[in-house]
């Protein structure tokens, strides 16, 4: 049964081995705790091998963990996959080179009964033009809005992305998540897997940090940075005290003591990175214990 109450994704315990070339074992998800909800954007973001792509398997019932629970809307993976609730944007997997845009999510979307969608998801996934191009005259880009547009025929609830804009060039990662954006909006639950902290500041109202198997932060992405990186100033210094020494000694401790009353043009204030925030987390969690969900 479907708890129409339940999160969208709940996870309690979760850990997952695997067995390592050398013999030994390696803990790719550990303790992992996770509440979604309905109509939140989550990001997992994490270097490589923090284990995001092994959640998201999880997440998608293709792999069974060795400890804990998953819930997918309050019952397994596998039944709300079954259900259409939940669908995936995966690195890997097959699109059929022979057939053109079109005719690809048509046979997707008859497999599932929703003909009916195929103009509509097209259109979410702004391929409308490229209908009638043969799947190997895609880009990649183009083939991952593709796979975006097969995920979105059963008008699921969830979806699940892995590392969807890997190998894109900026444009065409911009217009992926452009597609995505005008489909959040609607107020599907998006989470996706990230190595892109940009990424992640753009488009994820939550980030979840995972370095060795573990979630080390889980917040509003805007708390990740700020919490985290302080703010950074930049200025231009009036030429009269720019020599070719370098800028004025006296002049420094002056700025030091009162910035206002200098003449200082062109103040710049900008936001600290999430790369400064992303390096603080992950060098952390290597020396402590993980700081836990916060949710
Ligand atoms: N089938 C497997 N057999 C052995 N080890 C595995 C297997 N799958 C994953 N691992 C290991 O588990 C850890 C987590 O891997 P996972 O792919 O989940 O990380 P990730 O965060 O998705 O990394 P990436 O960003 O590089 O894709 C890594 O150390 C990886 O080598």
């Amino acid at each position: 049964m479907t708890d129409t109450h339940a999160p969208a994704i709940r996870t309690s315990g979760l850990r997952k081995t695997f067995r390592a070339a050398d013999g030994g074992t390696v803990v790719a998800v550990d303790a992992v705790d996770l509440v979604v909800q309905p109509g939140e954007i989550v990001a997992f973001l994490g270097p490589n091998g923090a284990g995001k792509t092994t959640t998201v398997d999880m997440l998608l019932g293709l792999t069974r963990p060795d400890a804990g629970t998953v819930e997918v809307f309050g019952t397994s993976p596998a039944e709300a996959v079954r259900a259409g609730r939940v669908s995936a944007v995966m690195q890997t997997g097959g699109l059929l080179n022979d057939f053109t845009v079109e005719e690809t999510v048509r046979a997707i979307a008859a497999l599932h009964g929703r003909t009916d969608r195929v103009e509509l998801v097209l259109e979410r996934a702004r391929l409308t033009d490229l209908a009638p191009r043969r799947v190997e005259a895609c880009s990649g880009g183009e083939q991952q809005r593709l796979k975006f547009a097969l995920a979105l025929v059963p008008d699921p609830d969830l979806v699940v992305l892995d590392e969807p804009t890997t190998g894109m060039d900026v444009g065409a990662r911009q217009e992926f998540w452009r597609a995505m954006r005008a489909d959040a909006a609607l107020g599907r639950t998006i989470v996706f897997a990230t190595h892109y902290l940009a990424e992640a500041d753009a488009f994820a109202e939550r980030t979840v940090l995972m370095n060795h198997g573990r979630i080390v932060h889980d917040a509003a992405t805007t708390d990740v940075r700020a919490a985290y990186g302080g703010r950074t100033l930049t200025f231009r210094p009036p030429a009269a005290v720019d020599g070719t020494d370098g800028i004025d000694a006296d002049w420094l401790a002056r700025v030091r003591r009162a910035l206002a009353p200098l003449g200082v043009t062109d103040v710049d204030v900008s936001a600290a990175s999430l790369e400064a925030a992303f390096l603080a987390l992950t060098a952390e969690a290597s020396t402590t214990e993980p700081i836990g969900a916060a949710r």
